[in-house]
């Protein structure tokens, strides 16, 4: 079987992945959550795995330097990377919302402040409603608290966040797990090592 290259989103989802891959039955060795290395060759299973900042995921995938990866779905809808959508991996559940302050009344001139601008203003849009939309890289239910946004567009998950800081949800925008995606190229070209693992996390996946 062709040799695969995965990447591996840092951060929240990588737990979760890693748990999801060793059920799955593929021998992820134990120091592979310890290591401070980028690029961590598993031998054993066939698989090279790059471990990339989450937004980025689909970078890698779309040019062909890892044949497949884990993303969550907020990543994709924002980044809009030509990749193909393999396998709902049931992990990271959260969804994106619209949140605000408590007391939230439309104005005249609303600002929504997002780490997701395409998908807040085609959510908008799709709506028919005029919104200046502010990209902020994090922290952003501070948005609406100190003036910069009357309205986020952000993920929620427990609900802690917002309520910590006198947030409520207003609508939700859509679910949000983590998807299997693979390059295009790749997926026609080591499609029995892609099927292979694609198998292995099917047969894991609660349906
Ligand atoms: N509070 C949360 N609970 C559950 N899943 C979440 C939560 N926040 C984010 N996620 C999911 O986990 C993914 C990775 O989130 P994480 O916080 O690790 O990265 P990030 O810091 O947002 O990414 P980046 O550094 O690239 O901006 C998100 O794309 C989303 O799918
Ligand atoms: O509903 P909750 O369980 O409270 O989770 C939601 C929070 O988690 C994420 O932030 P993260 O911790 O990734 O920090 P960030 O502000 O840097 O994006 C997200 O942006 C929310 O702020």
């Amino acid at each position: 079987m062709s040799k695969l290259t995965v990447a591996m989103p840092k951060g929240r989802i990588f737990e979760e992945a890693v748990e999801l891959l060793r059920k799955a039955g593929l021998d992820i060795p134990p120091e592979f959550e310890d290591s401070r290395r980028l690029i961590i060759p598993v031998d054993e299973i066939g698989i090279d795995f790059i471990l990339a900042k989450p937004t980025d995921v689909p970078t890698y995938v779309e040019y062909g330097v890892a044949d497949i990866g884990v993303v969550g779905k907020d990543v994709l809808l924002e980044e809009e990377r030509d990749v193909y959508e393999l396998l709902d991996l049931k992990i990271s559940y959260c969804r994106l919302s619209v949140a605000g302050l408590a007391n939230w009344q439309p104005t005249d001139s609303p600002r929504v402040a997002t780490k997701y601008p395409k998908v807040a203003s085609k959510y908008f849009r799709e709506k028919g409603a005029q919104v200046e939309v502010i990209k902020l890289n994090g922290s952003i239910e501070l948005a609406p608290m100190i003036g910069l946004a009357d309205r986020i567009v952000d993920i929620v998950s427990t609900g802690r966040t917002l309520k910590e800081n006198g947030l409520v949800e207003l609508e939700e925008i859509t679910p949000i797990t983590s998807r299997l995606i693979a390059n295009r190229v790749s997926y026609r070209m080591k499609s029995e090592a892609i099927d292979y693992v694609v198998e292995k996390f099917a047969s894991v996946i609660p349906s």
